[in-house]
């Protein structure tokens, strides 16, 4: 079982430092992971809930970690991260298997290791490699973390049996030097230099985001400032971020990344038991900017695409638009020129739906319009072969409302794209009553296949849901 920081588990460990310490038979302490790993961080569902804050707080466990007159060993297998990333750094010694993996994912979720790990870290492997795992979320295999200075010993055997081991020798040996917020940060002089690098590398990488610039700021005051002025600044960093809508729509984009895979619906089928229809061709009508944005997410994932535009200045401006979208995904190095025409090349602009009758799938993104809506739909249901899925792009109405305009509602779903749909990575399913869970299946691997984080959404929560996910037309990735 995955291994994260609930309050329990911040409380046990808490309690078994102090028990420890205050026992006269114990003589050093080892902290290990039970089952397959070492904790993987704070748990993020209890963020925003009276358990994270509730004491014994992380930065506490640490301190009293720290302070012990007892050596205290972290044993690393499977994989540290984040909160518990931070554990470890505040024990006097880390070892750790050798397949195990350390980092601090933090900024992936639009945050910052906000228990002291922006401080103690570059006082333990420099500058330069803090800001690269803190800043881009980069997670290091043990012997990087050993060459780093990370970790104190790699174990081949049984690591608990190595850590009472390691334990023995370093019994009586003085602890001052072992305690990282005693210590002096490595390659301090070179931070200025060192901090406007990585910030270059962080705006181009991470477009946008706070939380990385937030990450190299809290290093950067790990030599500015003593170290209890540098937590105390890293908790202010922290809880800005944590109460902003980045974090927000990056934890809730967290969770449905690993929900969406696993998508069952009431009537019980489920990924595991409905097989998807492969998709090779699809039209996408309306070549607005939802349109538009659709036919490149489609045309980037190899799917040869007709979009019809009844607008002919439109159609062509689409088409201009498309391929200045290609443009600047070649200056970013994502795709060669070649890459590019190949795409424009499966891109085919049309302004009538009879071009429609042999695509597999079709996604409509005409205006928010519900009779215009069900009057392509209808057309669409006698233009198209039987098994074409029909799809809308609507952010509001009502999938069975557009699906009953059709002789074929199993076949009709809401595929909702994000502006701009070229870069947003959320992309909510939406099914109506009568949509068939082949459908669903089909839709929710399309988008897979399109690299979409998804949510597979019934009709009747779609607002609500639309309140959580409108966070994330807001991010500039
Ligand atoms: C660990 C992984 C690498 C494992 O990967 P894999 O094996 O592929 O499994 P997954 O499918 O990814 O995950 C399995 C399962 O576990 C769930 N899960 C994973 N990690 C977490 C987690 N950290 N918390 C909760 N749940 C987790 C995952 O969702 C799956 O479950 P399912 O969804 O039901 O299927 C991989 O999972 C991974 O990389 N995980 C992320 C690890 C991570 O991000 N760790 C960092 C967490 S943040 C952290 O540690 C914080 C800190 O550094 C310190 C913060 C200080 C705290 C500040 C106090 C907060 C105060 C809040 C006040 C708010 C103010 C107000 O508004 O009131
Ligand atoms: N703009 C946004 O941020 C988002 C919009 N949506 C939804 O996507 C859909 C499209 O929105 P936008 O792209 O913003 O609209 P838009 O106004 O930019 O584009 C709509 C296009 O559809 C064309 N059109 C209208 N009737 C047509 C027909 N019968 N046949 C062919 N083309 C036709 C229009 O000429 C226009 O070019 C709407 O349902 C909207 O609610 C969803 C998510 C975000």
């Amino acid at each position: 079982m995955l291994k994260v920081l609930h309050h329990h588990v911040r409380e046990g460990l808490f309690e078994g430092i102090k028990r420890a310490n205050a026992d006269e038979q114990v003589r050093a302490i080892v902290i290990i992971g039970e089952g397959k790993t070492f904790p993987c961080g704070a748990d993020i569902r209890e963020f925003h809930t009276h358990a994270s804050v509730k004491e014994p707080v992380l930065t506490a466990v640490g301190h009293t970690i720290e302070n012990s007159g007892k050596p205290v060993i972290s044993a690393i297998h499977g994989t540290a991260l984040g909160g518990g990333l931070e554990i470890a750094l505040c024990c006097h010694y880390r070892i750790a298997s050798e397949n195990a993996r350390i980092g601090f994912p933090e900024v992936l979720i639009g945050l910052l290791p906000g228990a002291e790990g922006t401080v103690r870290l570059p006082r333990l492997s420099g500058l330069a490699f803090a800001m690269d795992m803190i800043a881009f979320g980069k997670q290091v295999n043990a012997k990087d973390a050993f060459r780093h200075g990370i970790l104190d010993k790699l174990c081949n055997g049984n690591i608990l049996e190595e850590a009472k081991q390691f334990a023995t020798k370093v019994i009586g040996q003085p602890l001052d030097s072992r305690r990282l917020s005693r210590l002096d940060v490595k390659d301090a002089a070179n931070v200025d230099l060192l901090f406007e690098v990585a910030l270059a590398q962080v705006k181009r990488k991470s477009r946008g985001q706070i939380a990385p610039i937030y990450c190299l700021k809290s290093v950067r005051n790990s030599v500015r400032m003593s170290f209890d002025k540098a937590v105390e600044e890293e908790q202010r960093l922290i809880m800005e971020l944590m109460t902003g809508y980045q974090s927000t729509a990056l934890q809730y984009s967290f969770f449905a990344d690993r929900s969406a895979p696993k998508w069952r619906l009431p009537c019980g089928a489920s990924v595991h038991n409905t097989k998807p229809s492969r998709i090779e061709t699809a039209g996408v009508i309306g070549a607005g900017t939802m349109g538009s944005g659709i036919a490149v997410c489609l045309i980037r994932a190899g799917v040869p695409v007709i979009l019809v535009e009844k607008n002919k200045k439109m159609l062509e401006k689409a088409m201009k638009t498309i391929s200045g979208i290609l443009d600047g995904s070649v200056k970013l190095n994502r795709m060669t020129s070649e890459q590019k025409e190949q795409c424009l090349a499966i891109l085919k602009g049309t302004s009538t739906l009879d071009k429609l009758s042999n695509v597999d799938m079709v996604i409509e993104a005409v205006y928010e319009n519900l009779e215009l809506k069900r009057e392509i739909f209808a057309q669409l249901d006698k233009v198209c072969k039987p098994s074409t899925l029909l799809c809308s792009n609507t952010s509001t109405l009502d999938i069975d409302k557009i699906a009953s305009a059709t002789n074929r509602p199993d076949k009709v779903a809401g595929t909702h794209f994000f502006a701009p749909a070229f870069i947003m990575k959320l992309m909510e399913n939406v099914y109506g009553t009568k949509t068939s869970p082949a459908t669903v299946a089909t839709v929710m691997e399309f988008g897979r296949r399109l690299g979409k984080e998804l949510e597979a959404t019934k009709e009747e929560i779609k607002n609500i849901r639309l309140h959580l996910t409108v966070t994330f037309c807001t991010i500039d990735l």
